[in-house]
């Protein structure tokens, strides 16, 4: 059932001290049924936030809400009888706010759903009604904002048994202690020590596959990048798709003008990003994307579902879920360490409202993970141009040599670099292309152990167990 102004909920409008206006709604007939306005508060709210949510929601709707605590797993607040009436956005946005400002200035706290449900159970809602309509709530939160869409795919011939695996690799080894719930628990911050039971021994992954990317779909993808025109490959980046002075990177550079890189302009980018509904998905992305569902699906074999996602605008709508990059030896790009998403340090979102912040594998949440291919046609060992992982705590360096088609499955939270490639590249652009990727299920994993041992690089042998992350 859905609520409209005026005819369940009777709506009139006064002004607050502040001069904000401020709106009464009062709990109304719809035919023959009340509506109740009842705020259902997470037990997992401390009694600050929870007083806090009720004052602003009492304030700002001019309702006394009806109060009820609910045993439930995330950190929300539902302000039940709401949803769809045209007040809910500036009510529960007012709600949000002042949990922002009340939070301590600088330091990452939890953040808390604020939404409304439109469900109308009555005053006699035991705790198990209360939890499934927290869940649609949950639910309702994840579509209305696109944060778990599957990737567009499409039937392909290519199969997982064609991929070889020719690096697989963990590093950042670490202890961390997992959360019961939805917070950040996930990392003990004192220590960082073995600290009792529920301390994991934590690694980062990253493996390279040939033949997932054969020639013809690596071809392909890099036709999107380049113009139609007939530009000589070997004069650098096509001019009518690419620019100086822009990139396409990662947050950690985003706002930071690092060099005056190529990027591509911005129709191209949006061409080569666009989803349904509103725009078609490029045919070669989508099998890349249909390959990349296998392998993961292969890897992920016995283990169950694994829902491959674009990465949701975490970062705002700058950071765009594909990155493309093109350097070039002679223009003397400079590249620095970065990592591509964390998902225990992102801006308050409506991802974070919904998934709280957490270390990327802690078991059951989503996983970032970059997909990054290598386009160019040709591309000479003495040309250079690899792309390096650090295993920060030991400073050890994982070097991958750009071949043309090779894929890299990692995590998002590997520091990594692009290397500018050398002078014997002349101006041939070493191009790549990063799909920023976001992985829903139970177990997640990028191999599968029968593909062999992991190479341990630095810090992921163990002899610096016990170190703090950064
Ligand atoms: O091209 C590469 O080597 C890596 C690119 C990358 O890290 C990025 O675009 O985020
Ligand atoms: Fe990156």
């Amino acid at each position: 059932m859905r609520l409209h102004s005026g005819r369940q909920l009777h709506v009139s409008t006064g002004r607050r001290r502040t001069g904000i206006t401020a709106v009464v709604l009062r709990a109304g007939r719809c035919g023959n049924t009340w509506i109740w306005t009842a705020l259902f508060i997470s037990g997992r709210l401390n009694a600050r936030e929870r007083s806090l949510i009720a004052n602003v929601a009492r304030e700002v709707s001019g309702i006394e809400w009806q109060l009820r605590e609910v045993p439930y797993k995330k950190r929300m607040a539902v302000l039940q009888g709401l949803a769809g009436h045209e007040l809910e956005g500036w009510i529960t946005e007012s709600v949000i706010e002042a949990l922002e400002a009340d939070g301590t200035t600088g330091e990452i706290t939890d953040p808390v759903l604020v939404t409304a449900s439109h469900a109308n159970y009555g005053h006699s809602v035991d705790d198990v009604t209360m939890i499934t309509m927290l869940d649609e709530a949950v639910d309702l939160h994840i579509r209305n904002h696109g944060l778990k869409r599957p990737v567009e795919t499409h039937e392909t011939p290519w199969h997982a048994g064609l991929a070889s695996v020719v690096v697989n690799a963990e590093l950042d080894g670490l202890y961390v202690s997992d959360g019961i719930g939805d917070v950040s628990e996930c990392v003990d911050r004192s220590t960082g020590a073995e600290q009792g039971a529920s301390q994991r021994w934590d690694t980062s992954a990253l493996v390279a596959f040939d033949s997932v990317v054969d020639d013809e779909l690596r071809a392909a993808l890099l036709k999107l990048l380049v113009g139609n025109r007939g530009w000589d490959p070997e004069e650098g980046p096509d001019i009518e798709k690419w620019e100086r002075g822009t990139f396409s990177d990662t947050a950690m550079q985003s706002g930071r003008k690092r060099g005056a890189g190529w990027g591509l302009r911005k129709r191209a980018l949006i061409e080569l990003c666009g989803e349904p509904p509103r725009r078609q998905t490029p045919r070669a992305i989508v099998e890349l994307q249909s390959r990349l569902c296998k392998l993961i699906a292969d890897a992920n074999a016995g283990k169950g579902e694994v829902i491959v996602c674009r990465m949701p605008p975490v970062y705002g709508d700058d950071v765009l879920p594909l990155a493309v990059n093109a350097p070039v030896a002679e223009d003397g790009d400079m590249y620095s360490w970065h990592i591509d998403a964390d998902p225990y340090a992102l801006p308050s979102s409506s991802w974070t409202d919904c998934f709280g912040r957490y270390l990327n594998r802690c078991p059951g949440r989503p996983r970032f993970v970059s997909a990054l291919v290598y386009l160019s046609p040709k591309w000479h060992e003495d040309w250079g141009g690899p792309t390096r992982f650090l295993d920060p705590p030991s400073g050890e360096v994982l070097s991958i040599y750009p071949k043309p088609g090779r894929l890299v499955l990692m995590d998002q939270d590997i520091s990594h670099s692009v290397t500018a490639p050398r002078k014997a590249a002349g101006r041939r652009p070493r191009y790549s292309l990063v799909l920023k990727l976001v992985l829903h299920g139970a177990v997640i994993r990028l191999a599968d152990p029968s593909w062999g041992e992991p190479e341990m690089i630095g810090s992921a042998r163990g002899q610096l167990r016990g170190s703090k992350r950064q």
